[in-house]
């Protein structure tokens, strides 16, 4: 079953609009871990708008006698503060995104040109020197595979958002085959595949289904919307059991 890592970064969103600390990142990040999600992941990005480098460090020292078999999974651009966060806390799993530092969302993947290669390629051996698994984003496309192995990559997070919104719009079944297509050529590559973005109790299974052999599906803003209407525990077992194809 591919395991479920939550994102607090709308958890830190929400708390970041008021002076209170309410909700209290720890607070659902420990429930998380009851509730029986896999691990927990995070992107601390550089304006801090959800999660802060203080989350980070808090989550660090919360979550250490879970680990590693709960797992941290730290994403974000690999600039110097970033590289140096993950450094210090060395996390289970880094996941590198192309992300511009002001992006309203990470919304698309490496192409791993030669610009960007020249970027990830190093990032990725400070990451697999520190002990973490080292996971690129891409997006659902299988010539990127083969890159990403020459990167160094452990393994790939297939970006779902183009999926989500052509699952929104009824139209799903080319980017579907995209997704799968990737996956299987990223598995008989030997590296770990990974989803997310936007993934939802609506896409979730159909998405799962046609992936053998999936990781881990990391995933936030809908989770943490849906949780509104069924509290955080039983949200989190809900997607726990979209991704057991339940
Ligand atoms: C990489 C990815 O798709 C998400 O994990 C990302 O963290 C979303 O960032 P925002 O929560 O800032 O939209
Ligand atoms: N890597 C995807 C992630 O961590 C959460 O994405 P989303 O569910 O918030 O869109």
């Amino acid at each position: 079953m591919a395991k479920l890592s939550v994102n607090l970064n709308k958890i830190a969103l929400l708390r970041n609009s008021r002076h209170t600390g309410v909700p209290d990142v720890e607070t659902f990040a420990r429930a998380a871990h009851e509730a029986g999600a896999h691990g927990l992941t995070v992107h601390p990005r550089p304006d801090e708008r959800h999660i802060r480098r203080t989350d980070v460090f808090m989550l660090d020292r919360l979550m250490r006698p879970w680990r590693p078999g709960f797992e941290f999974n730290i994403e974000g651009y690999p600039e110097p503060r970033l590289m140096d966060l993950v450094a210090e806390v060395k996390p289970e799993q880094c996941t590198l995104v192309p992300d511009a530092p002001g992006a309203f969302t990470s919304d698309e993947g490496w192409k791993l040109g030669p610009d960007q290669m020249a970027v990830a390629k190093p990032a990725i051996a400070q990451l697999k020197a520190l002990g973490a698994r080292a996971i690129l984003f891409v997006d659902p496309n299988p010539d990127v595979v083969g890159r990403a192995v020459e990167a160094g990559a452990d393994g790939i997070e297939i970006y779902t958002g183009s999926y989500a919104q052509a699952f929104r719009d009824g139209n799903h079944a080319e980017i579907l085959a995209a997704c799968a297509e990737t996956c299987a050529r990223a598995r008989a590559a030997g590296l770990a595949v990974n989803v997310g973005h936007d993934l939802n109790l609506d896409n979730l299974s159909p998405l799962v289904a046609a992936l053998p052999g999936l990781a881990e599906a990391s995933i936030g803003h809908e989770l943490t919307a849906d949780a509104l209407i069924f509290g955080w525990a039983d949200a989190i077992a809900r997607y726990k059991a979209a991704l057991a194809g339940q």
